[in-house]
């Protein structure tokens, strides 16, 4: 069984389309969509929800108002600045969930509870199982939920006896990212050739080579900048990351999209394109 993370250091690449389109092609697969914080795999393979688990991130303080004496002890030892300072509540949103106001509180009025940060979803794909999330919006554990949804795909996959797990991997390099890059045998890094696009490019396959895993790239979009696509791939050739294949701009798969299919149903050449990354995959990953 093999991990495979496809990510993109910079948003809006078509990282997801092309993740979508490979699912289709790997046989034997689970799919887990890592973008918890804007997840849009489900929205192209409209996956049936099997279940849902809440999930419980940060613990914040929680106070119980009989047992507060207004002291304002909470309020003198919170570096935070968590504590308002006329009544003394707890202002959620900057509540870090140090627990020393607990410590300090004479008459325990104070506790540390996980509160819930978002939900993880169990779902049937028509390419197989499906593991995605959602972070409630401001949550800052999104390292944590990205973990969970790996989890779980990786136990599903192993009860399963899968060959694949595919993983849409979440944007940017943050804590996130290094998430979806943990335990992954490859990376595939989706890029478009544009100069932001070049640029995020080179700080993601920093963060890849820390994993020490095999890199794979596709240029998408390639057509809309011959020049700079080049350069991408010369690059990243000498960084050891060969070349998986190269999309080009193209209304299908615009119109693909909006009308819920998928390109490589729509076009012999990307499907062919396509077909290529799933050889080189296999290839490199030596699966039978
Ligand atoms: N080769 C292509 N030709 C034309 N349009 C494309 C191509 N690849 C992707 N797109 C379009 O680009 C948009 C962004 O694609 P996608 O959502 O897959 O990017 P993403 O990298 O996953 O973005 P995000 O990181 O924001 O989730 C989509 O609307 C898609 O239709
Ligand atoms: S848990 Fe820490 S950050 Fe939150 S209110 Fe208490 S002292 Fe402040
Ligand atoms: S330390 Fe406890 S008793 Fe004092 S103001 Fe804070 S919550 Fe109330």
């Amino acid at each position: 069984m093999k991990e495979i993370t496809v990510i993109s250091g910079k948003g809006g690449t078509g990282k997801t389309t092309f993740t979508a389109n490979l699912a289709s092609l790997l046989d034997n697969l689970v799919l887990g969509d890592c973008d918890v914080d804007a997840p849009n795999l489900h929205l192209l393979l409209n996956p049936v929800n099997k279940s849902k688990e809440t999930y419980r991130g940060a613990k914040l303080a929680i106070k119980n108002q009989n047992r507060c004496i207004d002291c304002g002890k909470c309020y003198d030892y919170c570096r935070y600045k968590a504590i308002t300072a006329d009544d003394f509540q707890v202002n959620n949103l900057k509540c870090e969930g140090c627990g020393v106001c607990v410590e300090v509180c004479p008459t325990k009025a104070l506790k540390l509870e996980s509160i819930e940060t978002g939900s993880l979803y169990q779902a049937e794909s028509k390419f197989g199982d499906m593991i995605h999330a959602r972070l409630i919006p401001g949550a800052d554990t999104s390292g944590k939920l990205v973990s969970e949804v790996k989890k779980k795909a990786s136990e599903i996959a192993k009860r399963k006896n899968k060959d694949w797990i595919l993983i849409d991997g979440s944007p940017g390099i943050g804590c996130p990212v290094i998430a979806s890059l943990s335990g992954s045998d490859m990376a595939i890094l989706v890029t478009e050739p544009t100069l932001s696009g070049f640029s995020d490019l080179k700080r993601v396959i920093e963060v890849v080579k820390h994993f020490k895993i095999p890199a794979g790239l596709v240029i998408n979009k390639y057509d809309l900048n011959e020049e700079i696509s080049e350069k991408i791939k010369s690059y990243c050739q000498k960084e050891d990351i060969e070349l998986l294949t190269k999309i080009p701009y193209s209304r299908i798969i615009v119109e693909s999209l909006k009308k819920g299919e998928l390109f490589v149903d729509n076009d012999q050449d990307l499907r062919k394109r396509m077909l290529k990354v799933k050889a080189n995959l296999t290839k490199i990953m030596e699966v039978e």
